[in-house]
């Protein structure tokens, strides 16, 4: 099958602290070098994103061109539309370019996979009390919500995973553990404290940390990896396997998969979706939409 022949491309300028925008004339010269059709559409919001993508004709492929945030912002308009997405890593943590197998900045990378035929992979969608919201990566609750949050206070000086390490230690030290029940597909997987609780599609995040290593984003099921009650000093040393992915054998560790997961806390946990901060919930319910996006950024 073909790939796509027009594409329009959102450019976030303020993804990577101004990477998007200084890398935006490299990149467009190398889709002019590919002889590639294309619009540029510079937004300065998910919402506007959205809006530009749903009057898009049909045809049209979109390539983001900036970090995870950007990516996660213009999910809503591709869900179930069979529009073609493909992805420009542009961004400070760049979780989803790890998933993908692409370096931040690297756009002929990035280009060389776009020009083939998109693949079905599956996506996310977690419901709250605050909204429903569709991802590609994944969610956390506890502890990695916290961590989300810190890494707006990192130091400048500090990128990619510096920043998410750094904030890992900030937020040891206000570790809260909460008790919480876990259904994954109507079974009862777990009830427990918990520091963290984690639903993933793809396989890490904090910018390399391999919290899922079993995950596939085309396997049609989604993974829940979650933390029993820990102190700092277990959870730190259950972070250094985590960055390897060889945790799920751990004893303080409980892993399930399936389609669904509805996760009830007995106290309001922060939550982050995709690396964005979803507020404060008890009740979480997600579910894994099977083949929701067209992909054109798999390697091949
Ligand atoms: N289409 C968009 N246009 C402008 N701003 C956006 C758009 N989509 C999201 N944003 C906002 O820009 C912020 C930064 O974008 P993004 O997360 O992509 O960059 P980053 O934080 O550098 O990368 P990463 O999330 O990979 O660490 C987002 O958190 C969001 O608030």
């Amino acid at each position: 099958m073909d790939g796509p022949h027009a594409f329009a491309v959102v450019v976030n300028d303020g993804a990577g602290r101004g990477l998007a925008a200084r890398a935006w004339p490299r990149l467009e010269a190398a889709m002019r070098a590919r002889g590639l059709k294309y619009e540029v559409i510079r937004t300065r919001s998910a919402d506007e994103a959205c809006a530009r993508v749903r009057a898009l004709p049909p045809d049209v492929a979109v390539l983001v061109a900036g970090g995870d945030g950007t990516v996660h912002g213009v999910l809503p308009a591709f869900v179930g539309t069979g529009r073609a997405l493909g992805i420009v890593p542009l961004g400070s943590g760049n979780d989803f370019a790890g998933l993908l197998g692409l370096r931040s900045g690297d756009v002929d990378a990035a280009l060389d996979r776009v020009t083939r035929a998109a693949r079905a992979v599956d996506l996310l969608e977690a419901r709250t009390p605050l909204g429903t919201h569709h991802l590609l990566n994944g969610l956390g609750m506890g502890f990695d919500a916290q961590v989300s949050a810190l890494m707006k206070r990192a130091p400048a000086r500090l990128s990619g995973f510096g920043r998410y390490f750094w904030a890992v230690l900030a937020g040891l030290r206000d570790l809260r553990t909460g008790q919480v029940r876990v259904h994954v597909d109507g079974r009862e997987v777990y009830v427990g404290p918990s520091c963290l609780v984690a639903v993933m599609n793809g396989v890490r995040y904090g910018g390399g940390f391999r919290i899922s290593p079993t995950s596939d984003v085309q396997d049609g099921q989604l993974n829940v990896v979650l933390g029993r009650a820990l102190t700092r000093v277990t959870l730190l040393a259950l972070l250094t396997k985590v960055l390897r992915g060889t945790h799920l054998h751990d004893a303080r560790v409980v892993h399930g998969h399936g389609r669904e997961v509805q996760v009830t806390w007995a106290q309001p946990m922060h939550a982050h979706v995709d690396g964005e901060l979803a507020g404060e919930v008890t009740a979480l319910h997600a579910r894994i939409l099977p083949g929701a996006l067209q992909l054109l950024s798999l390697p091949h």
